[in-house]
C-alpha cells in the first residue's frame, strides 16, 4: 500500500468510528430530565451512555429517569461548564478503556445531560479539542430546550439561557401543553432572531420523538467539518462575518454559531454568576404533606423572583416507603410524582428529606427566613384547611390530586462510575 493510499483511508477511518455525541442543554427547569426519562423508555436508547451532570450540592437528576442504573453516569463534582471537565475527559475514558475490555458492549452514542446553567461552549471545547476525547468521540448535535412559558423570561434574564440557544442546533421548545399560542409565537420569533439556523421542535407533556435526540446536528454533525473546534470556527468565520471576531487565547473560548452570532467564555475558572448559588434544606422526620405544601406555597410566593429552581425527595408521614419528588421553576410548582422507592447508594441513603435550592440575589437573612418558613409547619389542622382554600397559593396541585407512583426501581448509582450491566457482552466472562 503506498503512502498515499494509507494516509486517505486512516482519514476516511477516523471520523466514521467516532462515537457520536448528543449534547441536552437548556435553562433550569426547561425539562431535560422529563424528555430523557421518556427516551430512556426507547428500545432505540439501547447501547446509548448518559452523563447526567447537576448544579447544587445534592444530585436528584438521576433518581428521577427511569431504569438507567446501568447506562447513566452522574458528573456530580460541580458544573460542567466550569469545574468537571476533566471529569467529563476521565469519564469518556472509563468509557472507551471498558469498551477496549470488553466489559461493556460497544456504546453507540453518548448523551450528555448539562446543568440548567451550564455554558455548553467549553463542553463543545472538550468535544472538540480534548485530544483523547476528540479522537474517539465526536459532537453531533446540541440540542437545547427552552420553556415555552418561561423562556422568554429566562432569555431575557440569563445570559446562560442564550448561549444555549445559540449554540444549539436543535431547540425542543417544552411545556407547549401549558402556554398559549400567543407566548409561543412569541418564543418561536425570540428563538429565531437568536439562532434562525436552528430546527425547532414543539414538545408537549414532556414527549419528543427519539429521533429528535438521535438525529444528527447541523452544524455539529457535518462529516466536512474537522474536528478542530480552531479549523471549525475559520470556516464559520470564513462564511459569515469579518475577521478578528473570534480568538483562541489562553483562557478565552470563543464560538460563532451558523448565523455569525458570538459567543465567548472563559476556559477555566467557573464563570456562573456569583449572584447564583445553592443551598440545601434537610429533614430528618417525615414531614406533614399538607403542611409542607402550604409552606412551601408561601415560599414561593414570597421569593418567587430569587428562586430559579427547588427540587428534591421528600419522606411524607404516612407514605414513607415512597418518596415524593418536589419539582418548582421559579414560581410554578408541578404536580408531585412518587418513586417506588428510595434510592440506594445516595446522598438519599439515610432517608431524609431534602430539597434543593438554586437561588439568584437571595440574601442570607432571605434564606434564613426561608429555613424558617420550612421548618415549621403549624400542626393547628383547622388553621391549615383555611389556608388550604387559597386559591393562588401556588403550590394548589400539590393538595388536590392523588399522587401517582413512577415506577423507578432499582435506581442506583456509582458517581463517576461506569455501570456495565446493560452493556456487558453475552459470554463475555464478566
Ligand atoms: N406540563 C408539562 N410539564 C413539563 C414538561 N416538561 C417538563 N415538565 C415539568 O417541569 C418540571 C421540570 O422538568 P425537568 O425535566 O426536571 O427540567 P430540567 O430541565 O431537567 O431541570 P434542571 O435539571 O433542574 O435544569 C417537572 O416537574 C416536569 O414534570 C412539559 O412538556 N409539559
Amino acid at each position: 500500500m503506498n503512502k498515499t493510499t494509507e494516509t486517505t483511508s486512516h482519514a476516511q477511518q477516523g471520523p466514521v468510528d467516532r462515537i457520536p455525541v448528543t449534547l441536552l442543554t437548556g435553562f433550569l427547569g426547561a425539562g431535560k430530565t422529563t424528555l430523557l426519562n421518556h427516551w430512556m423508555h426507547q428500545p432505540g436508547m439501547a447501547g446509548v451512555a448518559v452523563l447526567v451532570n447537576e448544579f447544587g450540592e445534592v444530585g436528584i437528576d438521576h433518581h428521577l429517569v427511569d431504569t438507567v442504573s446501568d447506562q447513566m453516569l452522574l458528573l456530580d463534582s460541580g458544573c460542567l461548564c466550569c469545574t468537571v471537565q476533566g471529569d467529563l475527559v476521565a469519564a469518556f475514558r472509563k468509557l472507551s478503556d471498558r469498551m477496549a475490555r470488553r466489559e461493556i458492549a460497544p456504546i453507540s452514542r453518548v448523551v450528555i445531560e448539562t446543568t440548567g446553567l451550564a455554558d455548553p461552549v467549553p463542553v463543545l471545547y472538550t468535544l472538540m479539542e480534548e485530544p483523547f476525547v476528540c479522537a474517539r468521540y465526536r459532537c453531533d448535535t446540541v440540542i437545547a430546550a427552552v420553556s415555552a412559558t418561561q423562556g422568554l423570561l429566562q432569555l431575557d434574564e440569563h445570559p446562560e439561557s442564550q448561549r444555549q440557544v445559540v449554540a444549539a442546533d436543535r431547540l425542543l421548545i417544552t411545556k407547549c401543553d401549558q402556554a398559549s399560542s400567543i407566548q409561543r409565537e412569541q418564543l418561536e420569533a425570540a428563538l429565531k432572531a437568536l439562532n434562525p439556523q436552528a430546527e425547532q421542535v414543539l414538545v408537549r407533556n414532556g414527549i419528543a420523538d427519539l429521533a429528535t435526540l438521535m438525529a444528527s446536528g447541523g452544524v455539529y454533525g457535518r462529516a466536512d467539518v474537522a474536528s478542530s473546534l480552531q479549523a471549525w470556527l475559520g470556516t464559520e468565520i470564513a462564511r459569515h462575518g469579518p475577521s478578528g471576531l473570534f480568538a483562541l487565547d489562553e483562557n478565552a473560548i470563543d464560538l460563532v454559531n451558523g448565523d455569525g452570532h458570538y459567543l465567548r467564555t472563559r476556559r477555566r475558572s467557573s464563570h456562573h454568576s456569583t449572584r447564583v448559588r445553592s443551598f440545601v434544606i434537610t429533614w430528618d422526620r417525615p414531614i406533614a404533606w399538607l403542611g409542607f405544601s402550604l409552606a412551601m406555597g408561601n415560599v414561593l410566593r414570597a421569593y418567587a423572583a430569587n428562586l430559579l429552581r427547588v427540587k428534591g425527595l421528600m419522606r411524607v408521614a404516612g407514605d414513607e416507603a415512597q418518596p415524593q419528588v418536589v419539582q418548582c421553576v421559579q414560581d410554578v410548582a408541578y404536580p408531585p410524582v412518587r418513586l417506588a422507592a428510595w434510592p440506594r447508594d445516595s446522598a438519599f441513603d439515610d432517608g431524609h428529606s431534602r430539597l434543593v435550592f438554586i437561588v439568584r440575589d437571595l440574601a442570607p437573612e432571605q434564606e434564613s427566613s426561608i429555613r424558617a418558613l420550612l421548618s415549621d409547619f403549624s400542626s393547628n389542622m383547622a388553621a391549615l384547611r383555611v389556608s388550604a382554600t387559597d386559591w393562588g397559593l401556588p403550590t394548589r396541585c400539590w393538595l388536590s390530586q392523588r399522587v401517582p407512583i413512577r415506577s423507578a426501581t432499582d435506581i442506583e448509582h456509582e458517581g463517576w462510575e461506569i455501570q456495565a450491566r446493560r452493556f456487558r457482552l453475552h459470554g463475555a466472562g464478566h
